[in-house]
């Protein structure tokens, strides 16, 4: 593999971790992810953000830094935007290369930095706003961006190019291979990483959307020409794309999100199943897209990219042991942990004798913001009564929803 150049005396150093992994040891990636690193060369060299210590993917990234003649005893400084172990876990063998190289990094990275790679020795620690001058008129100057998504987060801005190092920000899944910008891709290759940029958000970062809006507010001064993330494709025909699809997943967090309907539903022996048509084409008939998941067949990692862009959730399940269907309670419990607030919500779900599903629903999503419709639960098998209403409900769904967006 060979560096990629951005501009001269810039380049991008990405290795592609293969989609068996699961990202973050719990989201399927079906599609992989790379992992980017950054030269920027003046006089002096900074390398920015680093890769995880798997496979044979430091000799990928020891390949790549030879294409541009750099080997680790040529990095004079190295900028650690973010301390997570993706970026960082094979920096003691790297360090050990070149200890004399000057770590760049936030107040918080530093003990982390030491805790988890056990380095404390030339380290420089920022301050917002802080510059670095690699010479040749290459300038760095270094923003907090905190809790985008650890708490230690900064962006690097490099000013003559305009280019952002933004870290996690704007990153998407996705391998690089052989295209490595916005402009060389089709437009659905386009969609295409924006869809993973939506997956990626909604696993990693939706939780801290608040600071995402912050954090994409600050840096509206810049002149920003480039958005080099850490993960998935570079930015530089049009960065405003991905800052505008960053801005609006953040914005989802308060609603309305998108128009649209996201079905789960889960089933032991058919009964609840036996609704989903009726009430997907009740959705439908209001003219709203509808997304279909079976829990627990589609992992929460793909579910919750889905939960996050609609406005409308609609949960089928049935009662288990007095409370929700268990594979629907864990899916539930990641929307309370990753926010997925302010939707309109419908449930419908069979049971046996006492029913319990709902009551717990209603307990554990007290805090999430959501506004209920009348839910359809029976006993048993469903009859022509229930059949009906899950037209008519899910109908009723798609217009709380379209009253919603149109707010
Ligand atoms: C292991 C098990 C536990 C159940 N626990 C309850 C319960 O606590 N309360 C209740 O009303 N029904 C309970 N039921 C009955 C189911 O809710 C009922 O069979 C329902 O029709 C299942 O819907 P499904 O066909 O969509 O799976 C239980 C069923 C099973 C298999």
């Amino acid at each position: 593999m060979k560096a990629v150049k951005i501009t001269e005396g810039i380049y991008c150093l990405p290795v592609n971790l293969e989609s068996y992994k699961l990202f973050e040891g719990m989201w399927p990636m079906p599609n992989g992810i790379s992992i980017n690193s950054y030269i920027v060369q003046g006089e002096q060299t900074a390398l920015i953000d680093l890769l995880e210590d798997v496979g044979d993917k430091p000799a990928d990234f020891d390949a790549e830094m030879a294409s541009i003649g750099i080997n680790a005893a040529g990095i004079d400084y190295l900028i650690l935007n973010h301390m997570e172990p993706d970026h960082t876990s094979w920096l003691p063998v790297f360090h050990a290369r070149n200890p004399a190289m000057k770590i760049f990094l936030t107040g918080k990275a530093k003990q982390l930095l030491k805790d988890f790679c056990g380095i404390d020795n030339n380290v420089e620690v920022i301050k917002d706003g802080d510059t670095l001058d690699l010479g040749k008129g290459k300038v760095l100057t270094f923003y907090e961006t905190p809790n985008i998504h650890w708490p230690e987060t900064m962006m690097t801005y490099e000013s003559s190019s305009g280019t952002l190092f933004a870290c996690d920000a704007f990153g998407s899944y996705g391998t690089l291979n052989n295209v490595y910008f916005d402009d060389q891709l089709s437009t659905s290759q386009h969609d295409f990483f924006i869809n993973e940029a939506l997956r990626y958000y909604a696993n990693i970062v939706s939780s801290f959307s608040t600071f995402v809006s912050k954090g994409i507010q600050r840096l509206s001064a810049l002149d920003i020409k480039v958005i080099a993330p850490s993960h998935g494709i570079i930015w530089r025909e049009n960065p405003q794309a991905i800052i505008d699809s960053y801005t609006r997943f953040a914005g989802y967090l308060n609603g309305p999100a998108e128009a649209e309907v996201t079905v789960i539903w889960s089933s032991m022996y058919g009964n609840t199943e036996k609704l989903v048509n009726n009430i997907v084409q009740g959705v439908r008939s209001a003219g709203l897209p509808v997304h279909v998941h079976r829990v627990p067949d589609d992992h929460v990692g793909l579910i919750l990219a889905s939960a996050w862009k609609s406005s409308g959730i609609i949960l089928g399940m049935p009662t288990y042991e007095y409370e929700m269907f268990p594979p629907m309670a864990w899916v539930l419990d990641m929307f309370r942990r990753k926010k997925i607030w302010n939707k309109k919500v419908l449930r419908f779900g069979s049971a046996g004798w006492s029913g319990g599903a709902q009551r717990e629903l209603d307990q554990l999503t007290e805090k999430l913001k959501w506004e209920f419709i009348e839910p359809i639960e029976w006993k048993g098998a469903p009859t022509d009564i229930e059949l009906d209403l899950a037209l008519k409900q899910g109908r009723l769904l798609a217009d709380k929803v379209k009253e919603f967006c149109a707010t």
